[in-house]
């Protein structure tokens, strides 16, 4: 696979509230959904775990009843290696608060391998995964970026930890530094459950764009360092093809520099 280079500047923009973050998210996901649909027939869209999965409920509203959802391909950023009816599953998580109220056809839903994660198999949920993303690239479902042959998403909605973390790329963790696998995996992460597969940063960074939803006073510290480009913090190195941008709440930016205010 050659190399990437996607690279565009941080933006953001601070709301009031938590449910304003997360109306803004929805909207911004509607607008580009409809963008896509239009011009490809397809929306891939991906999604993290956390608190984002509760903000996606926003896009239920009659508002956006319109959104084309047959054309939605649904894929997970990072996914933690538990059966797929374990609470602590991303997919899961997604699937009661959020997938199973919109008619997306389930087979353009991709969870991690069951069988790999009913075994808590990291190593092959990542391997699987990959072979995934690499078959619906073919067939011309994914983008690639540019000539590089990397997969390119329409847009990833992503959440950031205290610690800085992004996906299920942790500060300290070599994974951070992998740059030929499309989907890597840790079996020791720091946050619970430790068993997680993610998408590795030359593919997080090579999608269209990438929204980057922050609440809360207990992720200001990092989100301090992060716009003072400290790169020990996996989210400080996120970028995106075309738009990379974080929507905080008035508690995540409280200890932004007043340079970036
Ligand atoms: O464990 C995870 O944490 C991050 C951040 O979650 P949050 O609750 O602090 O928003 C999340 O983006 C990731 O997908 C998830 O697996």
């Amino acid at each position: 696979m050659a190399s990437y280079s996607a690279n565009t500047k941080r933006e953001k923009k601070v709301f009031d509230t938590e449910d304003d973050v997360a109306k803004a998210m929805a909207e911004y996901t509607f607008n580009l959904s409809k963008k896509f649909c239009k011009k490809r027939g397809y929306f891939t869209i991906v999604l993290s775990g956390g608190d984002l999965v509760l903000w996606l409920k926003k896009l239920l509203v009659p508002e956006y009843a319109e959104t084309e959802w047959s054309k939605w391909h649904v894929f997970w950023v990072d996914e933690r290696v538990v059966p797929l009816d374990n609470k602590d599953s991303n997919y899961k998580q997604t699937l009661d608060s959020f997938l199973s109220e919109v008619p997306i056809p389930t087979s353009n839903i991709y969870a991690i391998d069951q069988n790999c994660a009913a075994l808590g198999d990291a190593k092959g949920a990542a391997i699987v995964y990959e072979e995934c993303i690499k078959r619906l690239v073919n067939q011309n479902i994914i983008r690639t970026y540019k000539s590089s042959g990397f997969p390119q998403f329409d847009l990833q909605l992503l959440g950031m930890g205290p610690d800085g973390h992004m996906a299920s790329l942790f500060p300290g963790h070599y994974q951070i530094k992998e740059k030929a696998s499309l989907v890597t995996y840790i079996t020791n992460s720091p946050k619970l459950p430790p068993k997680r597969i993610t998408f590795t940063l030359p593919v997080i960074n090579c999608a269209s764009y990438n929204l980057m939803a922050v609440c809360g006073e207990a992720q200001a510290d990092a989100v301090a360092k992060v716009f003072k480009d400290d790169f020990n913090l996996p989210s400080a190195r996120l970028t995106a093809d075309t738009q990379a941008i974080w929507y905080l709440d008035k508690a995540a930016a409280s200890k932004l520099p007043s340079e970036c205010l």
